[in-house]
C-alpha cells in the first residue's frame, strides 16, 4: 500500500514557553486507509489535525502529503492545497447557517477549480453532483435541499457537512469528532454512509473520536500519548494498534 501521509521527525510547539510539544518520529497513513485517531483530552488531536490541514506549520521535520512537503509551503500554498485535496468535517460542522443545504455543499468547489472539475466528472452540473452525494447520505429530500441549514436537526447538519467534505472527491477526509452529538444508532449509520462514500471517492479517512467503541470499524487505531517529562514540557508521541 502506498503512503498518502508521511511524517518524519516532526516537532511543533504552540510557543517557546508552551508546556506541550509534538515530537513525532514517524507516522504514516496509507492510501485508502480508515484511521481512528484517539487520545485523552489535551493530548494534541486537534493540533495534529491542524498540522495535517496546513492551518499551522511544524517547527522542524517533514510532513509530506500526496508527495508534497507541507512544511516548505507558504501559508497561502497550504490553504490552496487544503482546498484541493482535503475535505474536513468539523465537530460543530461549521456550516453557513443562512445558506441552504445544497448551497453549503457547493461551497467546497468555490475555492478549488480542481475539485470543481472532479465533481463535474461524476455529474453534469455541480448541483447534480451535490444532489447525488446528499441523496447517498439520505438528504436528497426536496424539502431539505432548499432549507437554511440552521433549520435542520443535528444529524441532518452532520450529513450536510459530510457531503460538503466529500464534494469533488478530495484524496483525504479529516473528521474531528463529528459523531459526538449523536446517539449510538445514528452514529453507526452515519459511519456506514461515510465509509461507503469514502470508498466510492477513493478517499483516505482520518477520524478523531473519544468513543473507543467505534475503533473496531476502522483499519487502524492511532493513539496520542502525552508524557510528562522532567523539564516541565509534555512530549506527545504516537502509538499504533492494528496492521500497518
Ligand atoms: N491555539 C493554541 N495556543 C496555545 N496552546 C494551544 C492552542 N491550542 C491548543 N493548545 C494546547 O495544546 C495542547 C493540545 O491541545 P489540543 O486541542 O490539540 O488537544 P486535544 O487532544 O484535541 O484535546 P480535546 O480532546 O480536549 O479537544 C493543550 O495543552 C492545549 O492547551
Amino acid at each position: 500500500m502506498s503512503d498518502i501521509i508521511d511524517i518524519c521527525d516532526l516537532k511543533f510547539a504552540w510557543h517557546e514557553q508552551a508546556d506541550f510539544e509534538f515530537n513525532i518520529e514517524k507516522f504514516t497513513v496509507h492510501k485508502g486507509e480508515k484511521l481512528f485517531l484517539r487520545g485523552p483530552s489535551g493530548s494534541g488531536k486537534t493540533t495534529l489535525l491542524s498540522l495535517l490541514c496546513g492551518v499551522i506549520s511544524a517547527d522542524s521535520g517533514e510532513l509530506t502529503m500526496l508527495g508534497k512537503n507541507l512544511t516548505q509551503m507558504s501559508p497561502t500554498k497550504r490553504d490552496q492545497f487544503r482546498a484541493d485535496h482535503i475535505g474536513v468535517i468539523f465537530q460543530m460542522f461549521n456550516l453557513i447557517p443562512y445558506l441552504t443545504t445544497i448551497e453549503n455543499v457547493l461551497l467546497s468547489c468555490n475555492f478549488s477549480p480542481l475539485r470543481k472539475s472532479r465533481a463535474l466528472k461524476n455529474s453534469q452540473t455541480l448541483e447534480a453532483e451535490a444532489l447525488r452525494l446528499l441523496s447517498h447520505l439520505d438528504m436528497g429530500d426536496e424539502n431539505l435541499l432548499h432549507k437554511p441549514v440552521n433549520e435542520l436537526s443535528i444529524g441532518q447538519q452532520q450529513r450536510v457537512a459530510a457531503a460538503r467534505a466529500l464534494m469533488g472527491a478530495p484524496e483525504i477526509i479529516i473528521a474531528d469528532e463529528p459523531t459526538s452529538s449523536l446517539d449510538a444508532d445514528r452514529c453507526h449509520s452515519f459511519l456506514e454512509l461515510l465509509f461507503k462514500e469514502c470508498k466510492i471517492a477513493g478517499s483516505t479517512l482520518i477520524f478523531v473520536s473519544h468513543d473507543t467503541r467505534l475503533k473496531e470499524d476502522f483499519d487502524r487505531t492511532v493513539t496520542l500519548n502525552r508524557a510528562v517529562l522532567k523539564n516541565q514540557k509534555d512530549i506527545v508521541t504516537i502509538s499504533t494498534e492494528g496492521a500497518m
